[in-house]
């Protein structure tokens, strides 16, 4: 299922300001990216751009290439809504449906689909989802009961079963773990190292230990100055960026020196 992404060249606009400026990555299957960065320098809009949600913004656009195993995620026939149903998203705050019980919350996206299914297809796809959540036998006995019911944690991981349950090749996660406490982050670190046996992941993440923890391969953005657009300054082996990154700047962001 997890496919690689490749971004050649790409600028992000808002309008007429160039957020942005020519990042090109080669994102693997079955693996952690992290994309760290000081505040504005545009990771959060660089990840929305993979799966085009920054499309929701008024005005937004790019130039350049991105693809999936190949395949122009921008091309003139291509449907973004299913370009989201490939490349999910998992947002900084948990954002189940509040008043929707936890089993209707996993099988929304499905829904959304329009995918008509049997019952006890449906009762799969929550009991699997929820698994893959490592969150089934937290709540198997109250699955009726409304998504909002959970503990921060608990709610992130069910947004996570949700993402899952359309069985999408990529998942992209914004700071997932930011307005969670340290046992609920701990929990979703390990959920990211045994989902990217299926999955390719992509995560914005403002800590560097969590970047050092759970990436394979991490990608260091930052602005050349002020009032300049961001841009990928250097991405490598996880390994070589926390203890031996090529450029002066990674290493000066790296070792607390500045953002
Ligand atoms: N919806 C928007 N409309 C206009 N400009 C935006 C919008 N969202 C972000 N920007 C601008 O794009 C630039 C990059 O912002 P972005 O949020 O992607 O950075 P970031 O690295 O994710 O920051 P943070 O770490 O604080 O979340 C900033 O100058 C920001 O002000």
């Amino acid at each position: 299922m997890a496919k690689r992404i490749e971004v050649k060249g790409l600028d992000i606009y808002y309008g007429n300001f160039l957020a942005v400026q020519g990042v090109s990555m080669t994102i693997q299957p079955k693996s952690v990216t992290a994309l760290i960065g000081p505040s504005g320098c545009g990771k959060s809009t660089f990840l929305r751009t993979l799966n085009r949600m920054h499309e929701l913004v008024p005005g937004a656009r790019v130039e350049g290439k991105v693809t999936m195993d190949g395949q122009d995620l921008y091309g003139p026939d291509v449907d973004p809504v299913n370009v989201r149903r490939q490349i999910g998203m998992v947002f900084q705050r948990p954002n189940p449906f509040p008043t929707m019980s936890i089993y209707d919350n996993v099988v929304a996206g499905v829904k959304l689909n329009s995918k008509r299914m049997k019952k006890a297809a449906m009762d799969e796809l929550v009991e699997r989802s929820l698994r893959s959540a490592n969150l089934w036998e937290e709540v198997k006995d109250r699955l009726s009961k409304p998504g909002s019911g959970l503990s921060g944690g608990q709610q992130q991981r069910l947004c996570i079963a949700r993402a899952v349950a359309v069985r999408p090749e990529v998942l992209l996660m914004d700071e997932p773990c930011s307005a969670l406490d340290p046992i609920s982050t701990m929990a979703i670190e390990d959920l990211m190292m045994q989902l990217k046996s299926e999955y390719t992941i992509v995560i914005v993440t403002h800590n560097m230990q969590q970047a050092a923890r759970v990436s394979d391969t991490t990608g260091f953005f930052n602005l050349k100055a002020v009032g300049e657009p961001g841009g990928l300054v250097e991405v490598d082996a996880t390994d070589k960026i926390f203890s031996n990154p090529s450029i002066q700047a990674t290493e000066d962001y790296i070792s607390g020196r500045f953002g």
